[in-house]
């Protein structure tokens, strides 16, 4: 990935989370585009991974989704044909959701993760390439799921 431009959006249970991450992905570089929420105010992990995903598909940027565990947004986000998205706990999960599996979103959970631990992921998750040969035959058998079923 050739990434310049970073999509981050959460629910209320990421939102503070969202802003320590921001600043981390501006601190490495990257320009941040951030769909929200701008409040702890409640609401709906669907409707935000629904948005998040538009946008990366659309842009082609890597996306970063967090909510309280990282499971609702990861559920959201892979029902959009394109979209690969990977709930990560560790470095090590971050390092093969980008080189084997190419993910575009990663998800996290704020209340499963320590920031400087998802600090660490996020550094990974962006800077690791996908390998491409015989991992992409397998996006492409991801991919074609969709319309077989
Ligand atoms: O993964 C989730 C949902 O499956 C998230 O953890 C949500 O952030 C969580 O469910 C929100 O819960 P709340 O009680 O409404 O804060």
């Amino acid at each position: 990935m050739d990434i310049r431009t970073v999509v981050i959006g959460s629910d209320h249970a990421g939102f503070d989370f969202k802003k320590i991450m921001t600043g981390h992905i501006r601190d490495l570089g990257y320009d941040v585009h951030d769909i929200g929420p701008t409040s702890t105010d409640s609401c709906d992990y669907p409707l935000m991974a629904g948005e998040l995903c538009r946008v990366v598909l659309a842009t082609h940027n890597p996306g970063i989704l967090i909510c309280g565990t990282g499971l609702g947004m990861s559920m959201a986000a892979n029902r959009f044909p394109g979209i690969r998205a990977s709930l990560c706990t560790n470095e090590f999960l971050a390092r093969m959701a980008r080189a084997h599996n190419n993910a575009n979103v990663l998800c996290l959970g704020s209340r499963v993760l320590g920031s400087e631990l998802a600090k660490s992921i996020v550094s990974v998750f962006l800077t690791t390439q996908f390998e491409g040969q015989r991992h992409q035959r397998r996006i492409d058998q991801l991919e074609s799921l969709v319309s077989q079923h």
